[in-house]
């Protein structure tokens, strides 16, 4: 796959942060079982930057980004995203602040397939019962012509190839103009040209339409998309590299499993 260097610009020092994560521990189990999944996390993530997440198999990082989702609550600890501290909402007002707030591409691209890329990009609006607010429209046509959809859009999944199917999630995510997008090994079922276009959209959505995007990688091919990397293990952050070099986040992975 071609990577691209980890040479992207710091953001503006005064920008408050999209994420911000305090004494965050998550512990599964009882007892002798009890396994600490993160353990006393910080960390702020700046607006307007692809992070990735990376680490060892095991050291916490669906955690993580499950935790800073919303899809999971925080043994102890706060999440804030956008100001938002989700740890306060009940689970009502945290599903819709997920559905209004958050947008998501996950390994297994998710798309109901009975609709057209269309109507999956759309369905975020049909499930909230949600007029398109001034300039929504503009905005979703647009990212549907930087993912390069536009000849796609009344195809269903089953009649688009794997990273096809992958563009059109990345533009349901986008098109509610998500304050994060999450992407969880958003590449582990494309092959690596497929890969390659999919990483590259996510970069262009966030240098071409100021989004921000956290992903959760074990490939540093992945990662070389990204701006900043956030190195985990055994449940702690082991590294924030704020745009590291290719060299320094391999060299920071290695010393991780020594
Ligand atoms: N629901 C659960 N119940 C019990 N233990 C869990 C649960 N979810 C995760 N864990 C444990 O928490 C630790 C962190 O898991 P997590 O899935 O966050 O790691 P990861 O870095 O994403 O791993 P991988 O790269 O293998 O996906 C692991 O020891 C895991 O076994």
């Amino acid at each position: 796959m071609t990577s691209t260097s980890f040479s992207h610009p710091l953001p503006a020092h005064d920008a408050p942060p999209a994420a911000t994560v305090r004494g965050l521990s998550k512990t599964y189990g009882h007892g002798d079982t009890t396994v600490h999944a993160l353990r006393s996390v910080d960390l702020d993530l700046a607006p307007g930057r692809f992070t990735a997440i990376m680490g060892p198999s095991g050291s916490g990082k669906s955690t993580l980004m499950h935790c800073l989702a919303g899809l999971d609550r925080p043994t102890e600890g706060t999440v804030a995203i956008g100001g938002v501290e989700l740890t306060s909402l009940g689970d009502d007002q945290l599903t819709r602040f997920r559905r209004d707030r958050l947008g998501f591409v996950f390994q297994a691209f998710n798309l109901l397939p009975m609709l057209t890329a269309r109507q999956n990009i759309m369905l975020p609006f049909e499930l909230a019962g949600r007029r398109l607010e001034p300039g929504a429209t503009e905005r979703i046509e647009q990212v549907i012509d930087v993912l390069g959809l536009r000849d796609r859009l009344d195809h269903r999944p089953g009649e688009l190839s794997g990273g096809q199917q992958q563009r059109v999630a990345i533009a349901r995510a986008l098109a509610s103009d998500a304050d994060v997008v999450f992407a969880d090994e958003p590449t582990g079922n494309l092959d690596s040209t497929a890969s390659g276009e999919v990483l590259s959209f996510l970069r262009r959505s966030v240098t071409d339409l100021g989004h921000t995007v956290i992903m959760v990688t074990h490939e540093l091919d992945a990662a070389a998309y990204a701006d900043d990397v956030v190195v985990l293990a055994d449940g702690r952050i082991r590294e924030h590299l704020v745009a590291p070099s290719r060299e320094q986040v391999a060299a920071t992975l290695e010393a991780g499993v020594r």
